[in-house]
C-alpha cells in the first residue's frame, strides 16, 4: 500500500475561509468582530513565528488581534495581572498565552488565571475537565485539528484501535479523550512503555506526539493504518521534520500527515474556530 498524504495546509485554509464567513455574518448582524488577545513573553524564535502566523490568520479572517509582547524578564505577577485585565476586557473574546513561557513563570498558574470563557487554547483545567466528562467546551487546538483531519478522510473511529504516543496535557491526553469520545479503543503509550513498536503495530490509528525526530518507522506501523505526526523536530541536517519517518511508513500506512503542512496549520485554524465560537457565545449563538 502507498499512503496518501493528508494536506493540513489545504484543510486549514478551508476552515479559515469558513471562519471568515462566520465573522462577516456576526459583524453584519451585530456590528461586532471577535477579538483574540495574543500574549508572547520573551524572544523564543519558534514562538515568534507561531505568534506571527496566528496574528496573520486572525487578520485574514477578520478577527481583531490584541497583541501583547512582554520582555523575558517579565515577572509572573505582572503576567498574571495582564491576564486578569484581559479577562475583564469585554472586547477580548479569547486569550492565548504562547507556550513555552520563561522558566521563572509557572505555565499552570498562568493558564488557570485565564477566564474559562476565554480559554480558546483549551488548556484551562475547566476545559480539560469538560472534555473528561464529555461536556461541551473549548477543545485544545492540536487534537481538535487532528479530529478534523480524520473527518476529512472519512475515518470512523468507532471500534478502531487507536494508539497515542505521548502523554502531554496539550496533545496526548486530550487526544486520547477525544478519540475515546469517538468510541475508539485507546492506548496511551509513553517513554516507559515496553516494546513501543509492538504496541504501535496494534493501531488502526497512530498519533505520535513525542518530540523525537523520525522515531516512528515502518516497523511501528500496521498495514493500512492512519498515521498522524504531531512532531516539530529537526533532522541531522537541521531540516524541519516530524516524529515519523514519513518515507519509511509511506509503503505501509493508508494515510500519513506531512511535516510541515500537516497538523501544524490545523492548530492555528482551530484557534480561529475556538475564538469565533467564544464570540458567538456572547450573542447566544454557536458555530453549528
Ligand atoms: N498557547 C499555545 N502554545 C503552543 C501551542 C498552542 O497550541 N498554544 N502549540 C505549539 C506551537 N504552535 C502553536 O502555538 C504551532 C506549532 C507549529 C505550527 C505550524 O504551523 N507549523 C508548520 C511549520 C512551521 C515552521 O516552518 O517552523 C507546519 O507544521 O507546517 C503551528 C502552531 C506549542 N505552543
Amino acid at each position: 500500500m502507498t499512503a496518501k498524504l493528508i494536506d493540513g495546509k489545504a484543510l486549514a485554509a478551508k476552515i479559515r475561509a469558513d471562519m471568515k464567513v462566520k465573522v462577516a455574518q456576526l459583524e453584519a448582524e451585530h456590528g461586532y468582530r471577535p477579538g483574540l488577545a495574543v500574549v508572547l513573553v520573551g524572544e523564543n524564535p519558534a514562538s515568534q513565528v507561531y505568534v506571527r502566523n496566528k496574528i496573520k490568520a486572525c487578520e485574514e479572517a477578520g478577527i481583531r488581534s490584541i497583541e501583547k509582547r512582554l520582555p523575558e524578564s517579565t515577572s509572573e505577577e505582572d503576567l498574571l495581572n495582564l491576564v486578569r485585565s484581559l479577562n475583564e476586557d469585554p472586547s477580548v473574546d479569547g486569550i492565548l498565552v504562547q507556550l513555552p513561557l520563561p522558566k521563572h513563570i509557572s505555565d499552570l498558574k498562568v493558564i488557570d488565571t485565564i477566564s474559562p470563557d476565554k480559554d480558546v487554547d483549551g488548556f484551562h483545567v475547566n476545559s480539560a475537565g469538560r472534555l473528561l466528562v464529555g461536556r461541551p467546551g473549548f477543545r485544545p487546538c492540536t487534537p481538535a485539528g487532528i479530529a478534523e483531519m480524520l473527518d476529512s478522510i472519512g475515518f470512523d473511529c468507532s471500534g478502531k484501535r487507536a494508539v497515542v504516543v505521548g502523554r502531554s496535557n496539550i496533545v496526548g491526553k486530550p487526544m486520547a479523550l477525544m478519540l475515546l469520545e469517538r468510541n475508539a479503543t485507546v492506548t496511551i503509550a509513553h517513554s516507559r512503555t515496553k516494546d513501543l513498536p509492538a504496541v504501535c503495530r496494534e493501531a488502526d490509528l497512530l498519533v505520535v506526539a513525542v518530540g523525537r525526530a523520525k522515531l516512528v518507522t515502518a516497523d511501528y506501523v500496521k498495514e493500512g493504518a492512519v498515521v498522524i505526526d504531531v512532531g516539530m523536530d529537526r533532522d541531522e541536517n537541521g531540516k524541519l521534520c516530524g516524529d515519523v519517518n514519513t518515507e519509511s511508513v509511506l509503503e505501509k500506512a493508508s494515510y500519513v500527515t506531512p511535516v510541515p503542512g500537516g497538523v501544524g496549520p490545523m492548530t492555528i485554524a482551530m484557534l480561529l474556530t475556538n475564538t469565533v465560537s467564544a464570540a458567538l457565545g456572547k450573542f447566544g449563538k454557536s458555530l453549528n
